[in-house]
């Protein structure tokens, strides 16, 4: 179970927006962001200052089947660039002033990397043309990892927080999960992820069709469960879970793209109370992005043609969320600004 936002504040936060010195619904998507994050927070003054990033990394085995323009390598390598400032989340978190908590839940990498946190239950999910990607107990302890990281995440408190991932491979597992769960056929939510061409996706869509198919996974009616565990992703897990965690304690999270939002998808199927919880950034160029998002009745905040990953979106999305978040607490009312208001 979950918690309910609070329709008390949702309805003194709505009222507020009805006085503030602007024609009712002219700050558009801002105020209906400001009202349910006060909802969500409980509370008058909504904010988006303390909200930690949190990026969770895994390998998948399904790159053995040349489903991604590169090498599983460098899903290591890149952690070791978020550690070392370099990547584009890194710049990201200085520049909103935010946390970056690296988790990996599940690379190929052997050694411990100085700021970044291993718990990960095995290197590499298994290869889902042929295996189910993990067992029972991986995917609890990927799920479980999930929860950790936000319970260490937001022990001084937070405002909400920014989910992100890193895998080589991840987006044909994400499209396997949004295709099991939405009932539709992999060509409909399969896209380029970092790069192939159109015959390296029609291979990729391939692929997921037979995994699918040899996991009985084709077939409508799916455990979101099983789902996760015979195609997910250890990164994709411990992100559902961090999403429940966080619903749990009452903490907005703001959902980055494409694999961000399969996991979000996978969360809502498992646990629906979650839903109001999670707050989608942007809309990701990733092809399949806008089927899960309308699966979700999602608004996405921004739509730049994004498709990095990393929490890059999210943290973009943030300081629109922080200045309406600014806007709902510090406008002026028409009777404080002695404006009148329209004509009766
Ligand atoms: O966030 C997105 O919408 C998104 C779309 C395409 C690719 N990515 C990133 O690219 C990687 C997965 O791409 P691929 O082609 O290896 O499946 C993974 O590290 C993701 O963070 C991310
Ligand atoms: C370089 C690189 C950086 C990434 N960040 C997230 N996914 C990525 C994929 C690649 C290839």
């Amino acid at each position: 179970m979950c918690p309910k936002p609070s329709e008390d504040h949702r309805a003194a936060a709505e009222q507020r927006q009805g006085q503030l010195t602007k024609p009712p619904g002219s700050l558009g998507a801002l105020e209906l962001l400001a009202v349910r994050l006060a909802a969500l927070q409980a509370t008058e003054r909504p904010s988006g200052q303390r909200a930690p990033i949190i990026l969770f990394a895994g390998d998948h085995g399904i790159t053995a089947q040349g489903v991604s323009a590169y090498p599983s390598d460098v899903t290591v390598q890149m952690l070791h660039n978020f550690a070392n400032g370099g990547a584009a989340v890194s710049v990201l978190a200085r520049e909103l002033n935010v946390p970056l908590a690296v988790v990996d839940v599940g690379t190929l990498g052997e050694a411990d990397i100085a700021g970044v946190t291993s718990d990960k239950p095995r290197h590499s999910t298994r290869d889902f043309s042929r295996d189910a990607a993990m067992t029972d107990a991986e995917l609890a302890f990927a799920f479980d990892a999930g929860k950790r990281a936000v319970e260490r995440a937001t022990v001084a408190g937070a405002d909400l927080v920014i989910l992100g991932e890193m895998g080589i491979g991840n987006t044909t597992s994400a499209a396997a999960i949004a295709a099991a769960l939405l009932a539709c056929r992999a060509q409909d939510v399969v896209g380029a992820g970092t790069g192939l061409d159109n015959d390296g996706i029609r291979h990729k869509a391939q692929v997921i069709d037979a995994g699918l198919s040899l996991h009985g996974l084709d077939r409508g009616e799916v455990s979101p469960v099983e789902v996760l565990r015979c195609v997910g992703g250890f990164e994709i897990a411990a992100l559902a879970g961090a999403m429940i965690a966080a619903a749990q304690r009452r903490i907005p999270v703001l959902v980055d793209g494409f694999i961000v939002t399969a996991a979000a998808l996978a969360a809502c199927r498992i646990n629906p109370d979650c839903a109001p919880w999670l707050i989608y950034s942007h809309r990701s160029a990733e092809r399949g992005h806008r089927l899960v998002l309308d699966a979700l009745a999602a608004e996405p905040i921004l739509d730049l043609k994004l498709r990095l990953g990393e929490g890059s979106g999210a943290g973009l999305a943030l300081p629109v969320l922080r200045l309406a978040c600014a806007l709902h607490n510090q406008m002026a009312t028409f009777e404080e600004a002695s404006v009148s208001g329209p004509v009766p």
